[in-house]
C-alpha cells in the first residue's frame, strides 16, 4: 500500500519533468490579487507555489494589487473611492492611502509570507531605482476623454534592480506605484504593471491571478461557475459543471465557460465586448504576448496552488493567451515558444554531448 501511495507521488512528480526542463532558469511575472490574497490559508498557499518554483529552478517576480485593502482603508478614513473604466479615481488624498497601504502594507505582508520560507522576497515600490516611470493616464468613456486624477500609465521601465535580485537568487515583490520624471507620485493598476515589467524581462510567463477560474466567454455578472437552466434556473448549483468545453446537461445552457486558450488577434477582437473588471487583465495579457513574452495566463486564485497547476501540469489551468502565430514565425520568438502545441508536452532537451 505504501508502495502504491509513493508510486502514485513518483508519476505526479515525473508529470512536471518536461515542463521542469522547459522553464528551467525562466523569469515568471506573477500578478498576485483577488481572493487568493485575503483568505489566509490562500495565502499561505501562493508563498508555497512560489517558494517551490524558486526552488525548481524558476525566477519568480510577484507584482501585487490591493484593491479590496485600499478600499477598506478609504473607507475607515471616510475617504469617498469610485471607479472608471476599471481604474480608481485617484485624488491626491486617496492617493496618500493607496501608496500607504500597498507599499506600507500589503507588501510587507506578501514579503512575510514567503520568508516564511527562507531569506527569499524583497520587497520594492515602482517608484524604487526609477523601476516604472509613468505619465497621467486620462480614461476614455463612451468617446469622451475624463479625468481620473494621479492614475498613472507607464512609460518606461528600468528593470536593473530586478534584474540584479534575481541574479543574487531573491524573488522581487512589487506594488504597483510609479514616480514621473517630475517626481509626481502615480497609482497604476496592477494588472498593468505586471504586463509591463514582463514585457521589459523578456519574462517566459505572465501569470494574473484572479477570483474567477479564467476569461469566460458569454459571462453574466453574478452568474460565476453556475450552469443556467433555459428558464435562467441555476441548473447545477453553485460551482456546477464549469471549467471545460464541454456542453451543459440537455435542456440547460451553459453560460459561463472557460475559454482554454486563444491568439492575441482573437483577444483584441473580444476586448470591446469585456466588463471592467476583466478588461485591465486581458488587456495585460495581450502588452504582454504582443511585447515578446511568450504566454500570458488568467488563473484562478481561490484554487490552491493553481500555479503550479499551470506551470507544472500537462494540461493546464484556466485562460492562457498566445502571440499570433505570425508574429512567432521570426526566428527570436520561436525560439521563445519551443513547443506551439498549446498545452502538449515540451520538446526533448536536447545537451551538449549527448548519445545521438
Ligand atoms: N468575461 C469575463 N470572464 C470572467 N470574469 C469577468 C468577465 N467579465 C467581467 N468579469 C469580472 O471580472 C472580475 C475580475 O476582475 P477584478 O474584480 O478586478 O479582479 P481582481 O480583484 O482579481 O484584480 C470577475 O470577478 C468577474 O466579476
Ligand atoms: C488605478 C487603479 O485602479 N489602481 C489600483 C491599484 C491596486 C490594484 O490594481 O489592485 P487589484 O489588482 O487588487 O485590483 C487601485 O487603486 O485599486
Amino acid at each position: 500500500m505504501r508502495t502504491a501511495d509513493a508510486l502514485v507521488k513518483a508519476h505526479t512528480l515525473i508529470e512536471a519533468l518536461p515542463w521542469l526542463a522547459r522553464f528551467h532558469g525562466a523569469t515568471v511575472v506573477i500578478k498576485y490579487g483577488g481572493n487568493a490574497m485575503t483568505e489566509e490559508h490562500l495565502r499561505e498557499k501562493f508563498a508555497e507555489d512560489v517558494v517551490f518554483l524558486r526552488y525548481a529552478g524558476l525566477k519568480p517576480v510577484i507584482v501585487h494589487g490591493g484593491g479590496p485593502q485600499i478600499n477598506a482603508q478609504l473607507d475607515r478614513l471616510g475617504i469617498e473611492s469610485t471607479f472608471t473604466a476599471g481604474l480608481r479615481v485617484t485624488s491626491p488624498e486617496a492617493m496618500q492611502v493607496v501608496r500607504m497601504v500597498l507599499v506600507g502594507q500589503v507588501n510587507r505582508d506578501v514579503v512575510g509570507l514567503i520568508n516564511r520560507h527562507g531569506p527569499f522576497a524583497i520587497g520594492m515600490s515602482g517608484e524604487d531605482a526609477h523601476l516604472f516611470t509613468a505619465v497621467r493616464k486620462h480614461a476614455v468613456v463612451d468617446g469622451v476623454t475624463v479625468d481620473i486624477g494621479q492614475v498613472g500609465d507607464i512609460v518606461r521601465v528600468e528593470a536593473g534592480a530586478v534584474r540584479a535580485l534575481l541574479d543574487d537568487g531573491r524573488i522581487p515583490v512589487i506594488s504597483s506605484i510609479a514616480r514621473s520624471d517630475d517626481g509626481t507620485v502615480y497609482n497604476v493598476n496592477a494588472d498593468t504593471a505586471a504586463a509591463a515589467l514582463a514585457v521589459a524581462l523578456q519574462a517566459s510567463k505572465l501569470i494574473v491571478l484572479t477570483d474567477v477560474e479564467g476569461l469566460y466567454r458569454d459571462w453574466r455578472p453574478g452568474t460565476d461557475g453556475v450552469t443556467v437552466a433555459k428558464d435562467g434556473s441555476d441548473a447545477a448549483g453553485m460551482n456546477g459543471a464549469t471549467g471545460g468545453d464541454e456542453a451543459g446537461d440537455a435542456g440547460s445552457t451553459q453560460v459561463n465557460v472557460v475559454i482554454g486558450e486563444l491568439f492575441a488577434t482573437e483577444l483584441e477582437e473580444l476586448l470591446p465586448s469585456l466588463s471592467s473588471g476583466m478588461v485591465p487583465k486581458m488587456e495585460a495579457c495581450l502588452t504582454a504576448v504582443q511585447g515578446g513574452v511568450p504566454q500570458a495566463h488568467v488563473l484562478d486564485g481561490r484554487v490552491s496552488h493553481s500555479v503550479l497547476l499551470e506551470i507544472f501540469t500537462d494540461q493546464g489551468v484556466g485562460t492562457m493567451v498566445l502571440p499570433d502565430i505570425a508574429e512567432t514565425a521570426d526566428t527570436a520568438k520561436t525560439a521563445a515558444v519551443p513547443n506551439l502545441v498549446k498545452r502538449g508536452p515540451a520538446a526533448p532537451v536536447q545537451l551538449n554531448g549527448s548519445d545521438e
